[in-house]
């Protein structure tokens, strides 16, 4: 039997590759049990030891940002193409990039009953002495805008978002940063998680309108960071907004999740998407994150191990 087959009454082999504090959230042990009682053994990889000395694997999932371990997994992969990397570095790089994860959006074309799925209008400002506001003005870029690092890898200053309320508010941020058309959405975000064709939308507690009073008052610029991983409560008012909020249709969010899987050519990740509070029939994606926080959704075992045995019972038959 060659490696990756597995005959009527055997395992399957998983490796996971993660960052420890990613192991704590996800690795729990309610979905190592899961996965076992469906046959999938879920083993942790150790990076700094060769591949080769870990075998065997069906499949290997994974989520760190070392040039090194990419090498290390291209290699492995070329040697044992029969084990499923899910997914493979050059295109999980993608999503590295503020600019590169939209434009997949921007390709989609995504139109459903009454609804359009877009992205907010956005500016790359890459040197600070060759940024002019003309240049903002120009694209019909008008302030609230939301400053955010180009680079979204993974670090805690990739993280460090700021709402830039008026010009003043153009010098407090490190370049390379998008400048990016806030949306007023309601105070409410919906992440759709990803796994393969598996697909859960949740709503989250998102940044608060900002009124053409609160504009009127606040000025220069206002840092934040991770404002989707707040409960509820943590923020001003509105829960009964929250709690109320409409969810997008289902049939938009499929088709979203559906068209990003393939146009990205991944299987985990999640998409942030808004409704524009002038606008219901007005989506924009504002973020897509690779291999999110899956044990935050209810149910999250069962979703996570479909997933794997949809794709090990497809690849390896
Ligand atoms: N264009 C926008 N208009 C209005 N609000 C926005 C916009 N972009 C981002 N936000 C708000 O800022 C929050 C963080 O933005 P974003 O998701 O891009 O950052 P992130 O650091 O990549 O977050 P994550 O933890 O999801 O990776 C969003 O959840 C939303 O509340
Ligand atoms: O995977 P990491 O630990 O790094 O953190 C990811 C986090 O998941 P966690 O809940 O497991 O922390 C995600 O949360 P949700 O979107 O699911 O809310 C999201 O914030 C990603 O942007 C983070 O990835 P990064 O952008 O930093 O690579
Ligand atoms: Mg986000
Ligand atoms: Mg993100």
């Amino acid at each position: 039997m060659y490696e990756g087959e597995v005959a009527a009454g055997e395992r399957y082999r998983v490796g996971y590759a993660l960052q420890p504090k990613k192991v704590e959230t996800f690795i729990q042990p309610s979905l190592l049990h899961h996965a076992k009682q469906h046959a999938i053994d879920l083993v942790q990889i150790d990076p700094s030891t060769p591949l080769h000395q870990q075998v065997p694997f069906h499949c290997i999932i994974h989520k760190l940002h070392t040039q090194h371990w990419n090498k290390h997994l291209k290699e492995f992969s070329s040697q044992h193409p029969n084990t499923i990397i899910i997914d493979p570095p050059e295109l999980i790089n993608r999503l590295h990039n503020r600019v590169s994860m939209l434009d997949a959006v921007t390709h989609l074309q995504i139109s459903l009953q009454n609804a359009t799925v877009s992205v907010p209008l956005q500016v790359v400002v890459d040197q600070p002495e060759s940024f002019h506001f003309d240049k903002i003005e120009e694209l019909g870029l008008v302030f609230p805008m939301i400053a955010k690092p180009l680079a979204a890898d993974g670090t805690s200053d990739s993280h460090q978002l700021c709402l830039v309320l008026n010009r003043e508010g153009l010098n407090s941020f490190t370049v390379p940063t998008v400048l990016q058309e806030f949306v007023n959405h309601g105070g409410v975000v919906f992440k759709i998680y990803v796994a393969g064709q598996h697909v859960i939308c949740v709503k989250r507690k998102s940044l608060n309108d900002i009124t053409e009073e609160k504009l009127r008052t606040l000025k220069g610029a206002l840092p934040f960071s991770q404002v989707s991983n707040m409960s509820v409560g943590d923020k001003d008012g509105c829960c009964g907004v929250f709690e109320n909020a409409e969810m997008p249709p289902q049939s938009l969010v499929e088709e979203l999740a559906r068209g990003l899987r393939e146009a990205l050519g991944l299987n985990l990740f999640n998409v942030d998407l808004i409704r524009d509070g002038q606008d219901r029939g007005r989506y924009l994606v504002i973020d897509i994150n690779y291999f999110p926080g899956y044990a935050k959704l209810p149910s999250y075992e069962p979703f996570i191990t479909n997933f794997l045995l949809d794709l090990l019972r497809t690849k390896i038959a």
